[in-house]
């Protein structure tokens, strides 16, 4: 098994991967190219390299059950062993990806330019490791559930509230944009709450770019234009806008179509401030040149009636 050694971690190279020269000479490419990247550095105390399998079941403990499911693989909880902190590990199943994505070993590349943007909302990555089928990728596990387990115990959000959670989504798309990443499949159960009582939440980004099947499965929150494969920044501002629908109403649309928000009667958002639905209507406009920026947004009278500028510090 080759090693190339990079700042503070080594980078195993799989023993499969040898048997297939032209891909093996690509890997190491890549592999040098990582070299002079973040991957390797320690970053916000969370060292992310690549490695295999047993090097996964050396480290970690698995627990007894999944506590999550996806189309791409479920998700486990485990224990690092040394220091045993609980961690939370996404088995990716290498069948449920166009091969595309595993030739080009895409799941590395694209988790390395996530470790790029300094910003707390995103889960911390700590270890990729790969196997003949599938990637193991190992994450901070995030307690407090994900947006559809809190609607377990509530029916809607108040506007405050809304505001709040709101922000910090369309503020941890900003920082993707800025760095030139489109969010793509933005959809409650990627956005968790690390701490529920006082709403911060963070994005498991893994599902973004193209690992995921596009269209995907779940059409809740895909924008119109996105459906027919004209996706831009703007298909994220329209996710979310559904989003903000759920959080307001309790209601998220079904997943087997594009969310018809002009089918929406007016009597359902009654309800709701005139700001909010200025906002709601800026967000899930039809055409992607009318709608809302993602700047506008955050300057929006509705999320700065319920928000801080002093916030941007704890969610960034
Ligand atoms: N880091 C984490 N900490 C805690 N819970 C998590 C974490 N990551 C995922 N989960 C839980 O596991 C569930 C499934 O996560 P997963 O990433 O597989 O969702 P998905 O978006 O449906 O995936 P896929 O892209 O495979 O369809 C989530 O809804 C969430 O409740």
């Amino acid at each position: 098994m080759g090693s190339i050694c990079a700042g503070q971690g080594v980078i195993s190279i799989l023993d499969h991967q040898k048997s297939r020269s032209s891909m093996s000479h690509k890997l190491e490419m890549d592999l040098e190219r990582f070299a002079d990247t973040p991957l390797h550095r320690q970053e916000m105390g969370s060292p992310v390299y690549f490695d295999t399998r047993d090097a996964f079941y050396s480290e970690y403990k698995l627990h007894a059950n999944p506590i999550g499911y996806g189309e791409h693989g479920e998700v486990w909880l485990c224990n690092k062993k040394q220091g045993n902190k609980l961690r939370a590990v996404k088995m990716i199943n290498k069948s449920s990806l166009p091969s595309l994505v595993i030739e080009d070993r895409i799941i590395y590349k694209e988790i390395e330019k996530l470790k790029r943007i300094k910003s707390n909302s995103y889960i911390k990555f700590y270890k990729i490791c790969e196997k003949r089928n599938g990637y193991y990728v190992v994450m901070e596990y995030i307690q407090g559930g994900d947006l559809t387990d809190i609607f377990e115990s509530r029916k809607k959000f108040t506007e405050p509230e809304a505001a709040k959670i709101l922000f910090q989504i369309i503020l941890a798309v900003t920082r993707l944009h800025q760095n030139q990443v489109k969010f793509n499949h933005i959809k409650p159960e990627n956005i968790l709450f690390s701490n529920p009582e006082n709403l911060t939440v963070k994005f498991n980004p893994l599902n973004m770019l193209s690992i995921v099947r596009d269209p995907p499965n779940d059409l809740s929150c895909f924008s119109p234009e996105a459906l027919q494969g004209k996706l831009s920044e703007k298909s994220d501002v329209w996710s979310i806008g559904v989003i903000m629908f759920y959080l307001v109403t309790g209601i998220l649309p079904s997943k087997d179509s594009v969310f018809l928000y002009e089918k929406v009667p007016s009597k359902m958002l009654a309800f709701l401030s005139q700001k909010g639905k200025n906002l709601m209507d800026g967000l899930l406009m039809k055409d992607p040149n009318g709608r809302i920026s993602l700047k506008d947004a955050l300057n929006h009278g509705w999320i700065l009636a319920y928000n801080h500028i002093e916030d941007l510090e704890i969610v960034g």
